[in-house]
């Protein structure tokens, strides 16, 4: 008397010979099961559906197409056995037995070592249902229900700070309305940049402090997304961790806060900004200024200028609109006063190689993902990605970009500034261009 449960078990069939015997329907759709985990597979079968003959062309698999001899099962590892003859599936059945191979009988639950489950994947999970052989129905009803909970969230990584997560909920939101049937959550982390507050970024290691965390999150699929702001992002992202959407840009450019309560900059007290190419730009203007560096999250930097720490702030407009801050802005910095970050303004969505994010379509913006290559591109081209002060800001302009870069050349402290127009079509050329003439220029 068999046992009326079976117990499951995670078995590597990387290197096992299985063979089955039969090409149908049934057939079909076991080898299709079994394939993902790389066995080597011989069917055995007169006829074979569509679906194994390409399978064979692709070499995924070996076909006899001829009836069944018992040789075939004689080293196997495993027999499945699922032809329409119920007196040859049990003569299969008791050769695959003396032989020692484990066999299951499609059509005969009595005849069978092991049932064959129903597989659900989401890496590295691998999910295997089996209903004892009973419950047909209720057990692709259970299927279908774990099926939706393994696929039912998109998980989106972010950082902690109020702003990260603002920037967060945008997508969030966006995905709500996109993806109305799954459950859209947010992962929130410290990353090693927000932990390190008492060194300038440039001192310990640059971008990238921003993104490992959050990169590693997405690798163990603990996460679907990371949301960032695209300045934060190093030029160079791991080819497995693609940026798969730019956004719509926010106001791209920097912008002075005072202290609450005061209407003018007070030169006496220093200027709290940590970024060299902020302060390099501003210089010119102030050239009677002072500049300290100041770290921190957005709130953390305000609550610093208004304790009276600082004269004044120099931020993103970005990201004090996104926080509702706007009113704390006392002047823009157009840019070509102050040429903005690459980047700054545009989110830059990351997701994990090989996966399907088309559901991000309508929130990846045309003329944010332009900007975005063209000025990183220029970046990237200068190798300014991490800490040197290097600037780029594209607008389109009718059917045409136009680009304002800036270069700083280490070696003489010098920098150039300088603009360029090239066509919509191909706006990384156009970055690469404007690097070179303001190399050239810089040198000669
Ligand atoms: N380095 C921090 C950072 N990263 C992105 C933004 C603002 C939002 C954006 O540029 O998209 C800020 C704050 C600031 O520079 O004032």
């Amino acid at each position: 008397m068999k046992n009326n449960a079976f117990f499951p078990l995670f078995v590597d069939i990387s290197e096992k010979k299985i063979v089955v015997i039969g090409g149908g329907a049934i057939a079909t759709r076991r080898v299709k099961t079994l394939l993902p985990f790389a066995p080597q597979i011989v069917v055995v079968a007169p006829e074979v559906t569509g679906e194994l003959e390409e399978l064979e062309n692709e070499k995924k698999l070996t076909i006899f197409h001829r009836e069944y001899q018992r040789e075939d099962i004689y080293d196997a590892w495993m027999v499945l056995v699922a032809t329409n003859d119920p007196k040859l599936n049990d003569g299969i059945y008791s050769v695959a037995k003396c032989l020692g191979a484990l066999v299951n009988v499609a059509s005969n639950q009595e005849k069978c070592d092991f049932h064959f489950p129903g597989v659900i994947r989401k890496d590295p999970y691998v999910i295997g249902i089996n209903g004892s052989g009973k419950d047909h129905k209720g057990t692709a009803e259970l299927r279908k229900q774990i099926e939706a909970v393994v696929n039912h969230t998109i998980c989106i990584g972010s950082r902690e700070s109020r702003l990260a997560v603002i920037q967060s909920e945008m997508l969030m939101d966006y995905l709500k309305k996109e993806c109305p049937q799954k459950e859209i959550r947010l992962l929130t982390m410290k990353t090693t940049g927000d932990k390190i507050l008492d060194r300038t970024l440039d001192k310990v290691g640059g971008k990238g402090l921003f993104v490992k965390e959050l990169d590693k999150a997405l690798i163990d699929r603990r996460s679907d997304l990371s949301v960032h702001s695209l300045k934060d992002m190093p030029m160079e992202v791991p080819e497995e961790l693609p940026i798969v959407a730019f956004s719509k840009r926010e106001d791209p450019r920097d912008v002075l806060v005072l202290p609450e309560g005061a209407d003018t900059l007070d030169l006496t007290k220093p200027i709290g900004c940590s970024s060299q190419r902020r302060i390099l730009q501003l210089q010119k203007m102030y050239p009677e200024a002072m500049f300290q560096s100041v770290r921190g999250n957005v709130l953390t930097r305000l609550k610093k200028l208004d304790d009276g720490e600082y004269g004044g702030l120099i931020l993103a407009a970005a990201g004090l609109k996104r926080l509702g801050l706007k009113n704390r802005i006392s002047r823009y910095y157009e840019p070509d006063e102050v040429i903005p970050a690459a980047g700054q303004g545009i989110l830059a969505v990351q997701g994990r190689q090989g996966e399907d994010y088309s559901y991000l379509e309508h929130f990846s913006d045309r003329e944010g993902t332009i900007a975005a290559l063209c000025e990183r591109a220029f970046v990237r081209y200068l190798d300014g990605g991490c800490s040197s002060p290097v600037a780029a800001h594209a607008v389109i302009e009718g059917d045409e970009i136009f680009l304002r870069g800036l270069y700083y050349q280490e070696s003489t402290g010098k920098h150039t500034i300088g603009t360029m127009r090239g066509s919509l079509e191909d706006p990384e050329t156009l970055g690469v261009a404007l690097a070179k003439k303001l190399i050239r220029e810089a040198e000669g």
